[in-house]
């Protein structure tokens, strides 16, 4: 998009551009709160500190001039830039805290530029920032999956016990780089601490002060249990139990016939083996095929009639503590629902199962899943301040805010957006936006464990009520 020509197009004297981001909210839409998350990571990579340099902007003036054959590039701009400022952005960004939930259609951050030059900079940088609409979905969405785990296994156990490592990231393969792999994890790990995408790891210790924010444990994968061959599948099975005798350890089993290694050798040949193992170091069994909820209802059944159940104290069967499931095949948010809806009425406890969740947590979603905007909402042009706004009459529902934004808590206790600067400056000071960088300079940083206890889920979303 050519927004390298935006600045010849603004009208004349115009000294401010202040522009806000939101997920818009739809009528009728799912997901009516989001988890804001990842802004501070954009900050440090790409924002913060002497970002302008004397070879950028060469760089750059030879780029755009080859790329809009036309000297559109605004060398001067970018060198005030580099002298006033000495390559820092004056840009101030006012943003929610990060774990904080919020509900659709307020605004989650806002943009403006510090100095009247260079008021074409606030949306040269809308690109990136819009970027923000990845890390805050996936967040968003891993929670609501945190949502539905807490329902079932609060009503099926009568405890949240080990609802962070009920839903384990499958998806680093799933996803379309590196960095998406690292935003995406370190997202999901806002609500979990049970992952193999060892890039959001990474993401946590270096960009959120987190030394290690989840974790796994052995597991097979089909190429270690074909490579003994067809004949030597429970020799396959049996090295890992002999491998990981302590610790739980998780082995797919669907290679062949899911139901007949349950029932002939996890159930009958491996059997004493899986007996001895103790409640700390169980054997997770992996289905990875076959409609989830039948397959899972056909396996926990087999390995009820081979090993036996107990009763918990709401009146679920649970299996014995050596002895889970784990479901990484077709999980998302609706196939998880329904086969813990299927267990319970089975009268199987959601303490059973776990899952695993790969391209639906990480990579099947876009900017439209939550609406993702960032708008322009204040110009001030020859010193006059202007509330603008856009109402396409096509669509209302993409109609934008107006004026300067803050966020608060209203006397209901309701989160609202206050816009045209109408927030009286005395409650300037209960504005829920907080400034976290201003000319180069980040001011407020969060670790995962503040941004953790921000994002947890409220009382209502476990009663088992609705
Ligand atoms: O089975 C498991 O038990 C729990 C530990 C992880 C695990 C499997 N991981 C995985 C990752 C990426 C694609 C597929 C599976």
């Amino acid at each position: 998009r050519p927004l390298i020509t935006h600045y010849k197009q603004y009208p004349p004297n115009v000294s401010k551009v202040y522009s806000y981001f939101e997920c818009r909210h739809k009528k009728g839409e799912q997901y009516n709160e989001v988890v804001f998350f990842g802004l501070q990571y954009l900050l440090k990579k790409y924002l913060a500190g002497r970002v302008v340099t004397e070879e950028k902007i060469q760089e750059a003036k030879v780029f755009y001039q080859m790329h809009f054959k036309q000297s559109v590039f605004d060398e001067e701009g970018w060198r005030k830039v580099l002298e006033k400022y000495d390559g820092c952005l004056p840009i101030r960004i006012k943003a929610v805290p990060e774990g904080k939930i919020i509900p659709r259609g307020n605004v989650l951050f806002t943009v403006e530029n510090t100095d009247p030059d260079f008021f074409w900079l606030t949306n040269y940088i809308e690109t990136m920032l819009l970027q923000m609409w990845y890390p805050i979905t996936v967040a968003t969405l891993s929670r609501e999956f945190k949502k539905i785990l807490a329902k079932h296994l609060k009503a099926t156990s009568g405890s949240l016990e080990g609802l962070d490592i009920k839903l384990h990231d499958f998806g680093y393969r799933g996803v379309s780089s590196q960095e998406s792999a690292a935003l995406g994890g370190a997202a999901h790990l806002v609500n979990f601490c049970s992952t193999d995408t060892v890039a959001g790891l990474l993401m946590a210790q270096r960009y959120y002060a987190c030394p290690m924010a989840g974790f796994s444990i052995p597991a097979a994968e089909h190429s270690t249990i074909i490579s003994w061959g067809k004949s030597r599948e429970k020799d396959a099975y049996e090295c890992l139990l002999d491998q990981f005798p302590s610790g739980p350890v998780a082995v797919v089993s669907d290679s062949y016939d899911i139901f007949k290694a349950c029932k002939h050798i996890w159930g009958d040949k491996l059997k004493e083996r899986v007996m001895e193992r103790s409640e700390d170091s169980a054997l997770i069994i992996r289905p990875d095929s076959g409609d989830p909820a039948q397959t899972l209802i056909e396996v926990i059944k087999i390995l009820e009639e081979r090993f036996g159940c107990s009763q918990n104290s709401v009146g679920y069967k649970v299996l014995p503590s050596y002895l889970r499931i784990i479901q990484g095949d077709g999980i998302d948010l609706n196939s998880v629902n329904e086969i813990l809806e299927k267990l319970s009425d089975e009268g199987w406890s959601a303490e059973n199962v776990f899952f695993g969740c790969g391209s639906a947590l990480l990579q099947k979603i876009n900017r439209d899943t939550l609406n993702c905007a960032f708008k322009c909402s204040y110009v001030e042009t020859n010193g006059k301040g202007m509330d603008v706004y856009k109402q396409p009459v096509t669509d209302p529902s993409k109609g934008s805010k107006r004026g300067r934004l803050s966020l608060r808590r209203n006397s209901d206790g309701f989160i609202e957006t206050v816009e045209r600067g109408a927030g009286k400056p005395q409650e300037v000071r209960s504005d829920m936006l907080v400034t976290v960088f201003e000319n180069g300079t980040i001011l407020q940083e969060y670790t995962l464990d503040e941004i953790r206890k921000a994002a947890q889920l409220w009382e209502e979303d476990v009663s088992p009520s609705q």
